[in-house]
């Protein structure tokens, strides 16, 4: 796997528009009173990583949990890889991966034994199943930790081994919420580097939510900005810096732009607790 350094200004690179992958008119979700996501009218392109950013219950895992077909949609329609989610929406399973923030292997098993379940759940055929695992495990880098519990795995490892997990049916796109919250900074280059290596390797499309906006901004093709269910806008971190009136602008001035907002890590309580939920549930 070629590693990748330094910063990657991935909204630079001129691209030929290509295919859209996925298509959302105006997708909505109420719980009760609340319209969690309002009227939300996206489109990705294939192998793109798009960042859908936004503060604390701004919508983003709402969002998510509709397009992986978790939570019914309320009104409005999203089509992904040619499928309407509500109504094909066994296609779709099979077209997406998804990593959700909470933890999703099992820390009582191996690395193994967790991909054995899930490429049991896939359908993969026995035949070709032990070879398939093991080529996950060698692309993650986990071949030596194979037979280790996943209880005694670090943080950035157990992440490496769920989106293993997410890929293992080779998944047009792959969703991922918040996947480095609660990762020390190695970790999380680490996991933003095999993203990275999945879109260039594979084409594999990537949808993602992340507090870190440094990182959006260098991963990230485009990313779309929402407010209290309403995307606020949507662009290449290099047209919504330039959109502002000063040309040292970074992300974060966008978003505080967009949304009066502060978007860091760690920045109130919930965000903090949250981090550090998660960090001892991975550390
Ligand atoms: N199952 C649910 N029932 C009721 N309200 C919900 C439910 N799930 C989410 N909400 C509410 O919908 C809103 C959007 O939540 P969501 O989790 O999508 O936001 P988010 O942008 O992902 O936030 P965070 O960054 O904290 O994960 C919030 O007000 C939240 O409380």
């Amino acid at each position: 796997m070629t590693i990748l350094t330094g910063k990657i200004n991935r909204s630079q690179s001129p691209s030929e528009p290509k295919p859209l992958i996925l298509e959302t008119q105006g997708l909505t979700r109420r719980f009760g009173k609340l319209t969690a996501v309002n009227n939300l009218s996206i489109s990705v392109e294939q192998g793109e990583v798009f960042g859908l950013l936004g503060p604390n219950g701004a919508g983003k895992s709402t969002v998510l949990k509709m397009l992986t077909t978790l939570l019914p949609i309320s009104a409005g329609k999203a089509t992904l890889a040619g499928y309407d989610v509500t109504r094909q929406p066994n296609p779709v399973r099979r077209a997406i991966g998804y990593v959700p923030q909470a933890l999703s292997a099992d820390g009582s098993l191996t690395g193994y034994e967790n991909l054995l379940i899930f490429a049991k759940l896939y359908g993969i055929p026995a035949k070709g199943r032990d070879r398939r695992i093991y080529e996950i495990l060698e692309y993650m880098g986990l071949q030596d930790a194979a037979k280790r519990l996943v209880r005694n795995y670090s943080g950035g490892m157990i992440r490496k081994l769920e989106i293993g997990i997410s890929v293992l049916h080779q998944p047009q796109i792959l969703f991922l919420d918040e996947p480095t919250v609660g990762l020390d900074p190695i970790a999380r280059t680490q996991v933003w580097q095999l993203v990275l290596q999945l879109c260039a390797d594979y084409g594999t499309t990537i949808f993602l939510t992340t507090h870190f906006l440094e990182e959006a901004d260098s991963l990230c093709n485009r990313v779309a900005i929402m407010q209290q269910g309403e995307v606020v806008t949507t662009g290449t971190p290099t047209d919504l810096k330039a959109s502002l009136d000063n040309p040292n602008a970074t992300l974060d001035d966008v978003f505080i732009h967009y949304t009066g907002d502060q978007l860091t890590s760690g920045v109130n309580y919930r965000d903090t607790a949250r981090t550090r939920r998660t960090a001892q549930r991975l550390g």
